[in-house]
């Protein structure tokens, strides 16, 4: 029997997971959104065919698997206030950054299976990659039914350390704005040139796509592939030689770094110690 799914807090990365599952073919009539905006449960389920609710707690009680995916902020006080409503048959997914299974656990306050996963946007075309790690209440039929969940949508890695939970963060949760800004520094440099946006955006983008399929689908070394690029004298060794002017190896770094940081300082946030 399909499980139903219920999304709590429909935001961009809620949206992102059910309009990537109703495209491969999950029943709508087997998700279920919350929103405290009438306006916005109105829009969800006109455009999705969803069902929408105004009561976190309503949605929990009907659902098989809960997809947590609020604001890590707003996490706790969802979560505690719904948590009498918790069957220990359940499944619960986290979409949030930084928060540890502990806390989940901890704030569900029942021996239930969690799994903390980070997603990213291309979800909703299917090109979605999401890192995943359960807690020990999660069975090993569970953590295949979420795998498939997760792959009906794009990739799934299931990490071995929660710790990796924040490089993850770093090379795949937040990376697709990277390339967007990476690209729009583009698209502005192709204008300074005198080309227009459409035509830019057109010909940087299919290029970034081209690259990501080359890495995936060609067993080479990355290095490799940049080189076979690269003409001696030729017009790609002068921009590859600007990158290397500005330090990129340092400027890519310091920024994973930050971003790993900052998942680090909100798991700190809401971690046991801090809450005693
Ligand atoms: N946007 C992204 O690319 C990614 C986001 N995430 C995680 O996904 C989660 C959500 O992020 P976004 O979708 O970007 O944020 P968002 O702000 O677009 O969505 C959050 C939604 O939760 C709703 N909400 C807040 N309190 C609520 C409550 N008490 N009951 C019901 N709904 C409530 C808000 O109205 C909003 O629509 C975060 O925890 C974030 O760390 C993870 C990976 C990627
Ligand atoms: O920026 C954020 O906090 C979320 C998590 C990963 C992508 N967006």
């Amino acid at each position: 029997m399909t499980p139903s799914i219920a999304f709590i807090g429909v935001g961009n990365m809620a949206r992102a997971i059910f309009s990537g599952l109703l495209a491969s073919g999950y029943p709508a009539e087997k998700i279920i959104g919350t929103s405290r905006t009438p306006e916005k449960r109105d829009y969800y389920h006109d455009h999705y065919g969803i069902a929408m609710l105004a009561e976190n707690e309503l949605a929990v009680s009907q659902a098989d698997v809960v997809v947590l995916c609020v604001k890590p902020a707003q996490m706790q006080s969802v979560v505690e206030d719904f948590a009498a409503q918790v069957r220990e048959d359940q499944l619960f997914i986290s979409v949030a950054a930084g928060i540890e299974l502990e806390a989940l656990s901890r704030w569900l306050n029942t021996d239930v299976a969690v799994v903390r996963s980070m997603p990213n946007t291309p979800s909703q075309l299917g090109a979605g990659m999401t890192g995943l790690i359960a807690n020990h209440h999660t069975s090993a039929e569970q953590k295949s039914w979420v795998s498939e969940l997760f792959s009906s949508i794009g990739h799934s890695v299931w990490v071995e350390e929660e710790e990796h939970m924040h490089t993850v963060t770093s090379l795949s949760g937040s990376a697709p704005a990277y390339f967007f800004r990476f690209l729009e520094a583009m698209v502005k440099s192709a204008a300074a040139q005198g080309l227009d946006e459409k035509t830019s955006r057109e010909l940087a983008s299919y290029a970034m796509l081209g690259a990501a399929r080359m890495v995936i689908e060609l067993d080479e070394p990355i290095a490799q592939l940049r080189k076979n690029i690269t003409s001696p004298k030729g017009t790609t060794e002068q921009a590859l030689l600007s990158f290397e002017a500005s330090d990129i190896d340092t400027i890519v770094a310091d920024a994973m770094t930050a971003c790993s940081n900052r998942s680090k300082e909100m798991a700190n946030d809401f971690s046991v110690q801090k809450n005693k």
